[in-house]
């Protein structure tokens, strides 16, 4: 049987050992014989080796765990890249959210200003790692879970068409999950009808061994959003900020009952309240690094201590996912999974070349997505407005555009103005100087 081998790009990523766990849990399935791992901080890198190379040892202690900053050793001859990168670190994900917060802007990862400056930082690196795959592992496919995969994937339809990468996001098998809690049923037995951008798109049916459970969702879900009835369950993304953003889904669905809408929606539906409900002294960033972060890395210290090993991570989610989309390319299962793919028709009455999240089965080939009704006005409005921020974004980081970036600003529906638009850009302009393109 073949064995694979797996590269990291972002290796001393907080999600590298549960990736590692979710591989060595399909073992039997999937064997692997080297995970590589990949990334331009050599310090972070090697403490997070250690902690996989242990995970990975409790499965199999014949598996090689590699850690390099070198892209040929990282890449050559590998059967897969799983790419997580954060460009600037959490560092500059604080930066993002607390810049626009101190305008009375969203500030988040992904969405709006933040999510557009971290495009901004992280459209040449993906470029350079898609060359690195071409370079070393030409039939190797990428699978990319860095953000903002909306921005990223555009940038690489753009200036790399030939890429074997698949951009992927485990917010809608995450929501798919807490459905099934819902619902009672197992996770296995949902399956979705979906249409958007990527933290941008809705959930239009939800079936449970092929029956509609829609409205008995649309009921719950409008009173209690995503917070599942019984909280006690280890779902990822249970803490105060995640069970804020569950809660909102039921504050868009009483304003637009027809379709479930991503939690991420609550950024550009009803970004006042976002803004009201979030410290802007205390975000997202750092709670992330006072607890999945500063989680792992004690466990690493206390492992080069005492030599003892806590977890200190969880697979989630997040781990599974990724490898269940690389074993549908390997084994061909054309499984089906919501993706961001080439439009290409699929959506009647949006661009073909939008950067679409849809359903579509996964073969040793790629993807093939489904084709679905034309969409409804309201959705490709909105769509439409956040699709041309998101490829204007992309036109100003490849030309080194000021006006672009601050058109991409302005439409994007986070602001109130073209002039508070322009503020924020400026000031994430000055703070950005180490890692955006020069816009003139
Ligand atoms: N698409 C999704 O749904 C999804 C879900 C979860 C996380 N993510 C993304 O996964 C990534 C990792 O998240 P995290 O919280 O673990 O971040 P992290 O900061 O812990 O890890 C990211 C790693 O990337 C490395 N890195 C930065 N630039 C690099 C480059 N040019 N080449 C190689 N390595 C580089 C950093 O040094 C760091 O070790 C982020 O982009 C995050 O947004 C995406
Ligand atoms: O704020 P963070 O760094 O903790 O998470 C940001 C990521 O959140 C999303 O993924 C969630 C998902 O929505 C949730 O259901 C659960 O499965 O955990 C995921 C993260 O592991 C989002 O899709 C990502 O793009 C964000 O990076
Ligand atoms: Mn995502």
């Amino acid at each position: 049987m073949k064995t694979y081998k797996i590269a990291v790009a972002g290796g001393g990523s907080t999600y590298s050992p549960g990736i590692a766990k979710a591989l060595m849990l399909k073992k039997d399935e999937f064997p692997v014989s080297e995970i590589r791992l990949y990334d331009i901080n050599e310090e972070r890198q090697r403490k997070v080796a250690l902690i996989t190379e242990k995970v990975v040892a409790e499965f199999d202690p014949n598996v090689k765990i590699t850690s390099s900053t070198n892209p040929k050793t990282a890449f050559e001859d590998v059967d897969f890249i799983f790419a997580q990168l954060r460009v600037g670190g959490n560092a500059m994900r604080e930066k993002d959210e607390k810049i626009p917060f101190s305008h009375g802007i969203v500030g988040q990862e992904t969405c709006g200003p933040g999510g557009m400056a971290y495009g901004m930082r992280t459209i040449a690196p993906m470029i350079e790692l898609c060359d690195f795959a071409s370079k070393y592992a030409p039939q190797a496919w990428i699978i990319n879970y860095s953000n903002p995969a909306a921005i990223v994937a555009e940038a690489i339809r753009k200036e790399r068409p030939n890429a074997r990468i698949l951009n992927i996001c485990d917010m809608p098998i995450g929501m798919m999950l807490r459905m099934a809690e819902i619902l009672g049923a197992d996770k296995d037995e949902i399956e979705v009808d979906y249409f958007g951008l990527n933290h941008f798109g809705w959930f239009t049916d939800v079936y449970v061994k092929g029956e509609s459970r829609m409205n008995e969702l649309r009921e719950y879900m409008s009173e209690n959003g995503l917070v599942t009835p019984e909280q006690s369950k280890d779902l990822q993304h249970s803490d105060v900020d995640w069970i804020k953003a569950h809660k909102n889904v039921a504050n868009m669905l009483k304003l637009f009952p027809e379709y479930i809408p991503s939690s991420y929606l609550q950024y550009y539906l009803i970004p006042q309240t976002v803004v009201e409900q979030t410290n802007p002294e205390y975000t997202r960033a750092n709670r992330v690094m006072d607890n999945r972060e500063k989680n792992l890395f004690d466990s690493i210290d206390h492992l080069e201590e005492t030599g003892e090993f806590k977890e200190g991570f969880k697979v989630g989610v997040h781990g599974t996912f990724i490898v269940d989309v690389a074993m549908s390319i390997a084994f061909d299962r054309r499984e089906r999974f919501l993706l961001i793919v080439e439009n290409n028709g699929a959506i009647p009455n949006l661009p073909s070349d939008a950067m679409v999240e849809i359903p579509a089965y996964v073969t040793s080939r790629g993807p093939e997505p489904i084709r679905l009704e034309p969409i409804g006005l309201f959705y490709k409005g909105l769509i439409e407005q956040q699709l041309a921020s998101e490829k204007l974004l992309v036109e100003a980081a490849l030309e080194g555009s000021y006006q672009k970036a601050l058109q991409a600003f302005a439409l994007n529906k986070t602001f109130p103005s073209a002039e508070v638009a322009k503020t924020v850009l400026d000031d994430l302009i000055e703070e950005n100087k180490e890692f955006w393109p020069v816009l003139n």
